[in-house]
Protein backbone atom coordinates (compact mmCIF):
# COMPACT_ATOMS: atom_id res chain seq x y z
CA UNK A 1 0.00 0.00 0.00
CA UNK A 2 1.34 3.88 -0.94
CA UNK A 3 1.94 5.34 2.25
CA UNK A 4 0.74 9.00 0.41
CA UNK A 5 -2.72 10.83 1.26
CA UNK A 6 -5.39 10.98 -1.43
CA UNK A 7 -7.85 13.78 -2.29
CA UNK A 8 -10.20 12.06 0.33
CA UNK A 9 -8.47 13.54 2.83
CA UNK A 10 -8.59 17.27 1.35
CA UNK A 11 -9.90 19.74 3.52
CA UNK A 12 -12.79 21.40 2.09
CA UNK A 13 -12.73 24.71 0.22
CA UNK A 14 -8.88 24.56 -0.47
CA UNK A 15 -6.65 26.60 -3.12
CA UNK A 16 -5.46 23.30 -4.74
CA UNK A 17 -2.11 23.43 -7.13
CA UNK A 18 -2.64 20.15 -9.31
CA UNK A 19 0.21 18.97 -11.53
CA UNK A 20 -1.37 16.72 -14.22
CA UNK A 21 0.42 14.99 -17.44
CA UNK A 22 -1.21 16.33 -20.23
CA UNK A 23 1.82 15.71 -22.88
CA UNK A 24 0.69 14.81 -25.62
CA UNK A 25 1.48 14.19 -29.47
CA UNK A 26 1.43 17.22 -31.36
CA UNK A 27 0.64 17.82 -34.83
CA UNK A 28 0.86 21.22 -37.09
CA UNK A 29 1.42 22.39 -33.84
CA UNK A 30 -2.05 21.53 -32.36
CA UNK A 31 -1.88 18.65 -29.13
CA UNK A 32 -4.06 15.42 -30.18
CA UNK A 33 -6.70 14.46 -27.46
CA UNK A 34 -5.67 11.43 -25.93
CA UNK A 35 -6.59 9.38 -23.28
CA UNK A 36 -4.30 11.01 -20.54
CA UNK A 37 -7.11 14.11 -20.36
CA UNK A 38 -9.53 11.63 -20.20
CA UNK A 39 -8.01 10.36 -17.03
CA UNK A 40 -7.20 13.65 -15.45
CA UNK A 41 -10.60 15.46 -16.42
CA UNK A 42 -11.98 13.03 -13.82
CA UNK A 43 -9.75 14.22 -11.04
CA UNK A 44 -10.60 17.52 -11.82
CA UNK A 45 -13.99 17.30 -12.62
CA UNK A 46 -13.60 15.85 -8.47
CA UNK A 47 -11.99 18.70 -7.48
CA UNK A 48 -14.13 21.00 -8.59
CA UNK A 49 -17.79 19.37 -7.71
CA UNK A 50 -15.93 19.35 -4.02
CA UNK A 51 -15.95 23.12 -4.08
CA UNK A 52 -12.30 23.44 -4.62
CA UNK A 53 -10.19 25.91 -6.60
CA UNK A 54 -7.97 24.25 -9.15
CA UNK A 55 -4.96 25.55 -10.83
CA UNK A 56 -2.96 22.91 -13.42
CA UNK A 57 0.79 22.61 -13.92
CA UNK A 58 1.36 20.52 -16.48
CA UNK A 59 4.40 19.91 -19.27
CA UNK A 60 4.82 19.00 -23.04
CA UNK A 61 7.76 18.16 -24.70
CA UNK A 62 11.41 19.75 -23.95
CA UNK A 63 13.40 22.40 -24.59
CA UNK A 64 14.94 22.39 -27.91
CA UNK A 65 12.38 19.70 -29.42
CA UNK A 66 9.79 19.92 -32.09
CA UNK A 67 7.09 19.46 -29.23
CA UNK A 68 7.78 22.03 -27.07
CA UNK A 69 5.00 24.40 -27.07
CA UNK A 70 2.30 26.06 -25.22
CA UNK A 71 -0.65 24.65 -23.16
CA UNK A 72 -3.36 26.66 -25.00
CA UNK A 73 -4.51 23.79 -26.74
CA UNK A 74 -4.22 21.88 -24.43
CA UNK A 75 -6.76 23.71 -21.69
CA UNK A 76 -9.49 23.89 -24.79
CA UNK A 77 -8.92 20.03 -25.04
CA UNK A 78 -8.54 19.50 -21.09
CA UNK A 79 -12.59 21.76 -20.78
CA UNK A 80 -13.99 19.37 -23.41
CA UNK A 81 -13.54 16.33 -21.46
CA UNK A 82 -13.79 18.09 -17.83
CA UNK A 83 -17.02 19.41 -19.07
CA UNK A 84 -16.45 23.42 -18.20
CA UNK A 85 -14.71 26.02 -18.69
CA UNK A 86 -10.58 25.94 -18.29
CA UNK A 87 -8.90 28.89 -17.92
CA UNK A 88 -5.55 29.61 -19.71
CA UNK A 89 -2.58 31.75 -18.30
CA UNK A 90 0.69 31.86 -20.48
CA UNK A 91 2.56 32.27 -17.60
CA UNK A 92 3.84 30.22 -14.80
CA UNK A 93 4.68 32.03 -11.99
CA UNK A 94 5.42 35.86 -13.02
CA UNK A 95 2.76 38.46 -12.19
CA UNK A 96 0.47 37.64 -14.85
CA UNK A 97 0.21 34.15 -13.86
CA UNK A 98 0.17 35.16 -9.73
CA UNK A 99 -3.24 37.52 -11.02
CA UNK A 100 -4.83 34.80 -12.77
CA UNK A 101 -4.37 32.65 -9.27
CA UNK A 102 -5.75 34.87 -7.52
CA UNK A 103 -9.02 35.33 -9.58
CA UNK A 104 -10.26 31.73 -9.23
CA UNK A 105 -13.18 31.02 -7.96
CA UNK A 106 -14.29 28.20 -5.96
CA UNK A 107 -14.94 25.24 -8.56
CA UNK A 108 -13.49 26.85 -11.14
CA UNK A 109 -10.00 25.67 -13.04
CA UNK A 110 -6.83 27.50 -14.52
CA UNK A 111 -4.20 26.12 -16.45
CA UNK A 112 -0.69 27.66 -16.31
CA UNK A 113 1.82 27.79 -19.07
CA UNK A 114 4.28 24.92 -20.03
CA UNK A 115 5.71 23.80 -16.67
CA UNK A 116 9.51 23.50 -18.97
CA UNK A 117 9.07 27.05 -19.75
CA UNK A 118 9.83 27.63 -16.41
CA UNK A 119 13.48 28.45 -14.85
CA UNK A 120 13.87 26.33 -12.04
CA UNK A 121 11.82 23.18 -13.14
CA UNK A 122 14.32 21.30 -15.11
CA UNK A 123 17.17 19.13 -14.73
CA UNK A 124 16.58 16.65 -12.49
CA UNK A 125 17.98 17.44 -8.97
CA UNK A 126 16.91 16.47 -5.34
CA UNK A 127 13.56 17.92 -4.00
CA UNK A 128 15.26 19.80 -1.46
CA UNK A 129 17.13 21.85 -4.12
CA UNK A 130 13.98 21.70 -5.77
CA UNK A 131 12.20 23.39 -3.25
CA UNK A 132 14.27 25.56 -3.23
CA UNK A 133 13.86 27.07 -6.38
CA UNK A 134 12.55 30.68 -6.80
CA UNK A 135 9.51 28.66 -9.15
CA UNK A 136 8.30 27.10 -6.33
CA UNK A 137 9.39 29.45 -3.41
CA UNK A 138 6.70 32.10 -5.60
CA UNK A 139 4.32 29.80 -6.58
CA UNK A 140 3.45 27.53 -2.94
CA UNK A 141 2.63 30.03 -0.52
CA UNK A 142 0.04 30.87 -2.99
CA UNK A 143 -1.82 27.68 -2.37
CA UNK A 144 -3.46 25.31 0.70
CA UNK A 145 -2.44 22.21 -0.66
CA UNK A 146 -1.01 20.19 -3.46
CA UNK A 147 -1.97 17.22 -5.72
CA UNK A 148 -0.18 15.01 -7.94
CA UNK A 149 -1.59 13.30 -10.75
CA UNK A 150 1.08 12.78 -13.08
CA UNK A 151 2.18 9.15 -12.39
CA UNK A 152 3.44 9.17 -15.96
CA UNK A 153 6.04 11.85 -15.39
CA UNK A 154 6.48 10.75 -11.98
CA UNK A 155 10.04 9.16 -12.77
CA UNK A 156 11.02 12.31 -13.14
CA UNK A 157 12.56 14.67 -10.47
CA UNK A 158 11.39 18.33 -11.81
CA UNK A 159 10.22 21.14 -9.49
CA UNK A 160 6.20 20.94 -9.78
CA UNK A 161 6.47 16.96 -9.10
CA UNK A 162 9.38 16.79 -6.08
CA UNK A 163 9.91 20.36 -4.81
CA UNK A 164 5.95 21.45 -3.92
CA UNK A 165 5.40 18.32 -2.01
CA UNK A 166 7.95 19.63 0.75
CA UNK A 167 6.35 23.27 0.62
CA UNK A 168 3.15 22.00 0.69
CA UNK A 169 0.85 19.54 2.03
CA UNK A 170 0.52 16.63 -0.33
CA UNK A 171 -1.95 14.59 -1.75
CA UNK A 172 -2.41 11.78 -4.46
CA UNK A 173 -5.14 12.31 -7.08
CA UNK A 174 -7.14 9.63 -8.93
CA UNK A 175 -4.51 8.92 -11.52
CA UNK A 176 -1.84 8.55 -9.35
CA UNK A 177 -3.82 6.57 -6.78
CA UNK A 178 -4.78 4.13 -9.72
CA UNK A 179 -1.89 3.55 -11.71
CA UNK A 180 0.45 3.30 -8.27
CA UNK A 181 -1.77 0.57 -7.33
CA UNK A 182 -2.22 -1.61 -10.59
CA UNK A 183 1.75 -0.73 -11.70
CA UNK A 184 3.39 -1.73 -8.52
CA UNK A 185 1.50 -4.54 -8.09
CA UNK A 186 4.01 -7.31 -10.27
CA UNK A 187 7.00 -6.08 -7.92
CA UNK A 188 5.08 -6.67 -4.64
CA UNK A 189 2.02 -8.54 -4.83
CA UNK A 190 2.11 -12.52 -4.35
CA UNK A 191 -0.15 -14.27 -7.09
CA UNK A 192 -1.43 -17.56 -6.40
CA UNK A 193 -1.14 -18.78 -10.22
CA UNK A 194 1.39 -18.01 -13.17
CA UNK A 195 2.19 -14.43 -13.80
CA UNK A 196 2.41 -14.15 -17.44
CA UNK A 197 4.32 -10.99 -18.97
CA UNK A 198 3.76 -9.93 -22.68
CA UNK A 199 6.42 -7.83 -24.10
CA UNK A 200 6.83 -6.17 -27.14
CA UNK A 201 7.37 -2.66 -28.12
CA UNK A 202 10.23 -1.19 -30.09
CA UNK A 203 12.49 -0.76 -26.79
CA UNK A 204 14.68 -3.75 -26.59
CA UNK A 205 16.76 -1.98 -23.10
CA UNK A 206 12.86 -1.87 -21.79
CA UNK A 207 12.21 -5.59 -22.09
CA UNK A 208 15.75 -6.29 -20.96
CA UNK A 209 15.61 -4.44 -18.06
CA UNK A 210 11.88 -5.79 -17.46
CA UNK A 211 13.63 -9.37 -17.74
CA UNK A 212 16.43 -8.75 -15.95
CA UNK A 213 14.64 -7.31 -12.58
CA UNK A 214 11.48 -9.91 -12.79
CA UNK A 215 13.28 -12.82 -13.85
CA UNK A 216 12.18 -15.00 -10.71
CA UNK A 217 8.45 -13.24 -10.56
CA UNK A 218 7.39 -13.66 -13.62
CA UNK A 219 6.26 -17.29 -15.16
CA UNK A 220 6.04 -16.74 -18.68
CA UNK A 221 7.37 -14.18 -20.77
CA UNK A 222 5.72 -13.97 -24.08
CA UNK A 223 7.90 -12.04 -26.89
CA UNK A 224 6.83 -9.58 -30.01
CA UNK A 225 7.02 -6.33 -31.72
CA UNK A 226 10.68 -5.03 -32.34
CA UNK A 227 12.28 -6.36 -29.17
CA UNK A 228 10.66 -10.11 -29.96
CA UNK A 229 12.50 -9.74 -33.48
CA UNK A 230 15.81 -9.34 -31.24
CA UNK A 231 15.45 -12.23 -29.02
CA UNK A 232 14.26 -14.40 -32.29
CA UNK A 233 17.76 -13.27 -33.80
CA UNK A 234 19.72 -14.34 -30.73
CA UNK A 235 18.37 -17.42 -30.78
CA UNK A 236 19.80 -17.66 -34.70
CA UNK A 237 16.88 -16.83 -36.86
CA UNK A 238 18.24 -14.18 -39.53
CA UNK A 239 15.18 -11.62 -38.60
CA UNK A 240 15.27 -7.90 -37.61
CA UNK A 241 15.82 -6.46 -41.19
CA UNK A 242 15.41 -2.46 -40.70
CA UNK A 243 13.52 -0.69 -44.19
CA UNK A 244 15.40 1.80 -45.67
CA UNK A 245 15.73 4.56 -43.85
CA UNK A 246 14.96 2.93 -40.23
CA UNK A 247 16.99 1.68 -37.52
CA UNK A 248 15.07 -0.12 -35.16
CA UNK A 249 16.74 -3.30 -35.16
CA UNK A 250 20.86 -3.43 -36.00
CA UNK A 251 21.67 0.04 -33.63
CA UNK A 252 19.92 -1.82 -31.26
CA UNK A 253 21.33 -5.32 -31.78
CA UNK A 254 24.64 -3.74 -31.62
CA UNK A 255 24.29 -2.42 -28.48
CA UNK A 256 22.67 -4.91 -26.69
CA UNK A 257 23.07 -8.40 -28.26
CA UNK A 258 25.06 -9.77 -25.44
CA UNK A 259 22.58 -8.86 -22.70
CA UNK A 260 19.63 -10.53 -24.70
CA UNK A 261 21.78 -13.82 -25.67
CA UNK A 262 22.28 -14.21 -21.88
CA UNK A 263 18.91 -13.33 -20.79
CA UNK A 264 17.61 -15.82 -23.42
CA UNK A 265 20.32 -18.61 -21.61
CA UNK A 266 19.45 -17.72 -18.41
CA UNK A 267 15.40 -17.64 -18.45
CA UNK A 268 15.14 -20.02 -21.51
CA UNK A 269 13.15 -22.11 -20.65
CA UNK A 270 10.44 -19.33 -19.65
CA UNK A 271 10.84 -17.27 -22.85
CA UNK A 272 8.38 -18.20 -25.45
CA UNK A 273 8.91 -16.50 -29.04
CA UNK A 274 6.94 -16.01 -32.18
CA UNK A 275 6.97 -19.10 -34.01
CA UNK A 276 5.77 -17.26 -37.12
CA UNK A 277 6.08 -13.37 -38.46
CA UNK A 278 4.02 -11.54 -40.80
CA UNK A 279 4.71 -8.89 -43.46
CA UNK A 280 3.29 -6.89 -46.17
CA UNK A 281 3.40 -9.15 -49.65
CA UNK A 282 3.82 -8.38 -53.02
CA UNK A 283 0.42 -6.96 -53.55
CA UNK A 284 0.33 -5.04 -50.45
CA UNK A 285 -1.15 -7.81 -48.23
CA UNK A 286 -0.58 -9.41 -45.07
CA UNK A 287 2.06 -12.33 -45.35
CA UNK A 288 2.94 -14.99 -42.84
CA UNK A 289 5.54 -17.13 -42.96
CA UNK A 290 7.03 -19.29 -40.18
CA UNK A 291 10.16 -18.52 -38.13
CA UNK A 292 12.27 -21.59 -38.88
CA UNK A 293 11.62 -21.66 -42.92
CA UNK A 294 13.42 -17.94 -42.80
CA UNK A 295 16.82 -18.60 -44.63
CA UNK A 296 17.99 -15.06 -44.99
CA UNK A 297 17.25 -11.61 -43.28
CA UNK A 298 16.03 -9.72 -46.41
CA UNK A 299 12.06 -8.72 -45.36
CA UNK A 300 10.81 -6.47 -42.52
CA UNK A 301 8.64 -8.24 -40.58
CA UNK A 302 5.79 -6.18 -38.67
CA UNK A 303 3.91 -8.44 -36.33
CA UNK A 304 3.64 -11.54 -35.30
CA UNK A 305 1.80 -14.23 -36.97
CA UNK A 306 -1.62 -16.12 -36.46
CA UNK A 307 0.26 -19.20 -35.22
CA UNK A 308 2.34 -17.15 -32.63
CA UNK A 309 -1.35 -15.69 -31.07
CA UNK A 310 -2.74 -19.14 -31.09
CA UNK A 311 0.04 -20.47 -29.08
CA UNK A 312 0.04 -17.36 -26.84
CA UNK A 313 -3.49 -17.49 -25.70
CA UNK A 314 -3.61 -20.63 -23.90
CA UNK A 315 -1.03 -19.13 -22.03
CA UNK A 316 -2.60 -15.85 -21.10
CA UNK A 317 -6.27 -18.11 -20.38
CA UNK A 318 -4.31 -20.00 -17.86
CA UNK A 319 -2.66 -17.33 -16.06
CA UNK A 320 -3.68 -15.59 -12.51
CA UNK A 321 -2.29 -11.77 -13.98
CA UNK A 322 -0.63 -10.73 -17.10
CA UNK A 323 0.81 -7.80 -17.68
CA UNK A 324 1.76 -6.06 -21.04
CA UNK A 325 4.26 -3.82 -22.18
CA UNK A 326 4.59 -2.51 -25.74
CA UNK A 327 2.76 -3.90 -28.77
CA UNK A 328 3.33 -7.21 -30.97
CA UNK A 329 3.30 -5.61 -34.31
CA UNK A 330 2.76 -2.30 -35.85
CA UNK A 331 -1.18 -2.51 -34.98
CA UNK A 332 -1.71 1.21 -36.44
CA UNK A 333 -1.76 -0.29 -39.62
CA UNK A 334 -4.98 -3.00 -38.95
CA UNK A 335 -2.98 -5.52 -41.50
CA UNK A 336 -0.52 -5.20 -38.70
CA UNK A 337 -2.45 -5.58 -35.71
CA UNK A 338 -3.27 -9.10 -35.00
CA UNK A 339 -0.69 -10.12 -32.64
CA UNK A 340 -1.32 -7.26 -30.96
CA UNK A 341 -5.01 -7.30 -30.70
CA UNK A 342 -5.28 -11.08 -29.98
CA UNK A 343 -3.03 -10.97 -26.93
CA UNK A 344 -5.48 -8.16 -25.63
CA UNK A 345 -8.35 -10.03 -26.79
CA UNK A 346 -7.43 -12.84 -24.17
CA UNK A 347 -6.50 -10.84 -22.01
CA UNK A 348 -9.46 -9.24 -21.54
CA UNK A 349 -11.41 -12.61 -22.06
CA UNK A 350 -9.83 -13.96 -18.50
CA UNK A 351 -10.47 -13.17 -14.99
CA UNK A 352 -6.99 -12.99 -14.41
CA UNK A 353 -5.70 -9.71 -12.95
CA UNK A 354 -4.38 -8.04 -16.21
CA UNK A 355 -2.43 -4.76 -16.74
CA UNK A 356 -2.03 -2.91 -20.00
CA UNK A 357 1.04 -0.70 -20.33
CA UNK A 358 3.03 1.45 -22.67
CA UNK A 359 1.40 4.72 -23.94
CA UNK A 360 1.42 3.63 -26.93
CA UNK A 361 0.24 0.35 -26.59
CA UNK A 362 -3.01 1.75 -24.34
CA UNK A 363 -4.39 3.27 -27.63
CA UNK A 364 -4.86 0.17 -29.06
CA UNK A 365 -7.61 -0.45 -26.85
CA UNK A 366 -9.49 2.57 -28.43
CA UNK A 367 -8.59 1.95 -31.79
CA UNK A 368 -10.07 -1.76 -31.96
CA UNK A 369 -13.05 -0.99 -29.98
CA UNK A 370 -11.85 -3.28 -27.32
CA UNK A 371 -13.55 -2.56 -23.56
CA UNK A 372 -11.22 -1.25 -21.04
CA UNK A 373 -13.35 -2.26 -18.25
CA UNK A 374 -12.66 -5.75 -19.18
CA UNK A 375 -8.86 -5.46 -17.63
CA UNK A 376 -7.79 -4.38 -14.22
CA UNK A 377 -6.05 -1.70 -15.29
CA UNK A 378 -4.69 0.09 -18.82
CA UNK A 379 -1.68 2.31 -17.86
CA UNK A 380 -1.38 5.89 -19.80
CA UNK A 381 2.22 5.80 -18.42
CA UNK A 382 5.67 4.80 -20.37
CA UNK A 383 8.77 5.40 -18.48
CA UNK A 384 7.20 5.24 -15.32
CA UNK A 385 5.45 1.60 -15.94
CA UNK A 386 8.49 0.18 -17.01
CA UNK A 387 10.04 1.60 -13.70
CA UNK A 388 6.85 0.48 -11.64
CA UNK A 389 7.04 -2.99 -12.75
CA UNK A 390 11.26 -3.52 -11.84
CA UNK A 391 10.37 -2.21 -8.48
CA UNK A 392 12.23 1.08 -8.81
CA UNK A 393 11.32 3.89 -6.87
CA UNK A 394 9.15 7.26 -8.48
CA UNK A 395 11.00 10.10 -7.66
CA UNK A 396 7.22 11.87 -7.47
CA UNK A 397 5.92 9.12 -5.77
CA UNK A 398 8.72 9.06 -2.74
CA UNK A 399 8.03 12.82 -2.71
CA UNK A 400 4.47 12.52 -2.40
CA UNK A 401 4.97 10.36 0.46
CA UNK A 402 7.28 12.66 2.07
CA UNK A 403 4.96 15.67 2.06
CA UNK A 404 2.20 13.50 3.54
CA UNK A 405 -0.22 16.25 5.73
CA UNK A 406 0.64 15.17 9.36
CA UNK A 407 -1.89 15.21 11.88
CA UNK A 408 -1.82 18.06 14.38
N1 LIG B 1 7.87 -5.42 -35.76
C1 LIG B 1 7.73 -4.11 -35.58
N2 LIG B 1 8.32 -3.24 -36.40
C2 LIG B 1 8.20 -1.90 -36.23
N3 LIG B 1 7.47 -1.33 -35.23
C3 LIG B 1 6.84 -2.15 -34.38
C4 LIG B 1 6.94 -3.56 -34.50
N4 LIG B 1 6.23 -4.11 -33.51
C5 LIG B 1 5.72 -3.08 -32.79
N5 LIG B 1 6.08 -1.91 -33.31
C6 LIG B 1 5.70 -0.55 -32.84
O1 LIG B 1 5.89 -0.46 -31.46
C7 LIG B 1 5.16 0.66 -31.00
C8 LIG B 1 4.97 0.54 -29.52
O2 LIG B 1 6.26 0.48 -28.99
P1 LIG B 1 6.81 1.24 -27.72
O3 LIG B 1 8.06 0.61 -27.31
O4 LIG B 1 6.79 2.70 -27.97
O5 LIG B 1 5.79 0.78 -26.71
P2 LIG B 1 4.88 1.46 -25.71
O6 LIG B 1 5.20 0.74 -24.51
O7 LIG B 1 3.51 1.36 -26.23
O8 LIG B 1 5.22 3.01 -25.65
P3 LIG B 1 5.99 3.98 -24.68
O9 LIG B 1 6.82 3.18 -23.73
O10 LIG B 1 6.84 4.80 -25.62
O11 LIG B 1 4.94 4.79 -24.08
C9 LIG B 1 3.91 0.67 -31.80
O12 LIG B 1 3.65 1.99 -32.20
C10 LIG B 1 4.22 -0.27 -32.99
O13 LIG B 1 3.98 0.32 -34.24
O1 LIG C 1 5.15 11.49 -21.78
C1 LIG C 1 5.81 10.98 -20.86
O2 LIG C 1 6.23 9.82 -20.90
C2 LIG C 1 6.03 11.78 -19.61
O3 LIG C 1 5.28 12.95 -19.65
C3 LIG C 1 7.49 12.09 -19.38
O4 LIG C 1 7.97 12.94 -20.38
P1 LIG C 1 9.56 13.12 -20.59
O5 LIG C 1 10.06 11.79 -21.04
O6 LIG C 1 9.70 14.21 -21.61
O7 LIG C 1 10.15 13.51 -19.26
Amino acid sequence: MARFETIDALPADSCVLVRLDLNSPIEDGEPQDNERFARHAETVRELVAAGHRVVCLAHQGRPGNDDFTTLSGHARILAEHVGREVAFVPDTYGPEAIEAIEDVEPGEVLLLENVRMCEGELPEEDPETKADTEFVRTLAPRFDAYVCDAYSAAHRSHASLVGFPLALPAYAGRVMETEYEANTAIATREFDGRVTMVVGGTKATDVIDVMDALGDRVDRFLLGGVAGELFLRAAGHPVGYDLEGMDRFDDQWERNHGTIESLLEEYGDRITLAVDLAYEDAEGDRGEVAVESIAEKETAYLDVGTETVMAYEPVIADSEAVFLKGALGVFEDERFAVGTVGVLEAMAETDCFSVVGGGDTARAIRLYDLDEDDFSHVSIAGGAYIRALTGEPLAAVEALERGRPREE
